[in-house]
């Protein structure tokens, strides 16, 4: 094993971590993980990762922290959703320590010290400087031998990519309207609204010279019958009025095609009703 710290802003769930352990629910078995959490990042020290994972909207927050805890050496992980949050880490910390990537694992806060972790999935990950491979693959090592199952890629950038399609095309629309990740598929309205947004990031991701793998529509339907059952997580931001990640989803693809003259109708009115929501909280 290694030593795991997590470190919060929460001190409501820190405190109920370091006398319960951290209490984890998976639909079917509850277990209680004992791990040492903290609010102040000065009784960490210097560690070999840090894992920054606060919505996109907290980057900039974190980022000198990740810098001080990874030292001169350490390696720094995302795994947020969205676009930005990379070029706000580079502002403190080498580019060349950074690995980014996605996880299809999908864990909710039910209370200070409780979590739901509903669907395990695979974790992708690849150095943001795509030359520097290594520290990708130790990652991935010990993130296999510790249970969660990754796979490292050279091109981490159209991995991104990937999963701002499906962001793209499923989280502003169950936000605002109120439903189901597979409830999008049900009306041919919400299918066709969907498929808009995502081709409008394509063309977007295309006239930056992003390679695009997959048909992004369908992996996007794809993910939304994966994940049926689950509100998207910018739905349940806004169903606790919390603020969302739409700069770093809608609204990158909405600032990218502006720089590049394209039109992204669809993606600016989902951007701008999702930004009227937070306004009137
Ligand atoms: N949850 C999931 O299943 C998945 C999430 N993601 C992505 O991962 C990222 C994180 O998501 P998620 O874990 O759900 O987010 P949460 O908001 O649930 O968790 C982040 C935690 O960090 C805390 N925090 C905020 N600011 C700071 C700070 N400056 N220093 C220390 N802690 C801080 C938050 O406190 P507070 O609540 O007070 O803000 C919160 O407790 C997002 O980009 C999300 O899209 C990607 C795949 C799956
Ligand atoms: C894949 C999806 C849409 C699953 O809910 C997600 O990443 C999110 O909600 O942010």
């Amino acid at each position: 094993g290694e030593t795991v710290t997590l470190l919060d802003i929460r001190k409501d769930h820190v405190d109920s971590i370091n006398a319960n352990g951290l209490i984890i629910e998976d639909g079917y078995q509850r277990r209680t993980v004992k791990i040492t959490a903290t609010t102040d990042p000065d009784q960490i020290g210097i560690v070999d990762l840090s894992f920054v994972f606060v919505k996109s909207t907290h980057t900039a927050d974190v980022v000198r922290t990740a810098a001080e805890l990874s030292g001169s050496e350490g390696w720094v992980l995302t795994l947020q959703n969205g676009m930005g949050n990379i070029e706000t880490l580079s502002e403190r910390i080498d580019p060349l320590r950074i690995i980014a990537g996605t996880t299809s694992h999908g864990a909710t806060l039910l209370a200070p010290g409780k979590i739901r972790h509903a669907g395990i999935g695979e974790t992708v990950i690849g150095p943001w400087e795509k030359t520097i491979m290594f520290g990708a693959k130790i990652i991935a090592e010990r993130f296999n031998q510790a249970g969660i199952i990754t796979r490292t890629v050279a091109d981490v950038q159209s991995m991104l990519w990937s999963k701002l399609f499906i962001n793209v095309g499923i989280n502003a629309i169950t936000a605002l309207t109120g439903i189901s990740n597979g409830q999008l598929l049900d009306l041919e309205q919400t299918r066709q609204i969907s498929r808009e947004a995502v081709y409008e990031a394509v063309s977007v991701a295309r006239a930056m010279g992003i390679t695009i793998q997959e048909d992004p529509v369908e992996k996007t339907f794809l993910a939304a019958t994966a994940t049926a059952h689950n509100r998207s997580s910018m739905g349940q931001d806004v169903d606790k009025r919390r603020p969302t990640e739409i700069h770093a989803i809608n609204g990158f693809i909405v600032r990218m095609a502006q720089q590049l003259g394209v039109q992204v109708p669809v993606n600016r009115t989902l951007t701008s009703l999702i930004e009227t929501l937070e306004a009137h909280y």
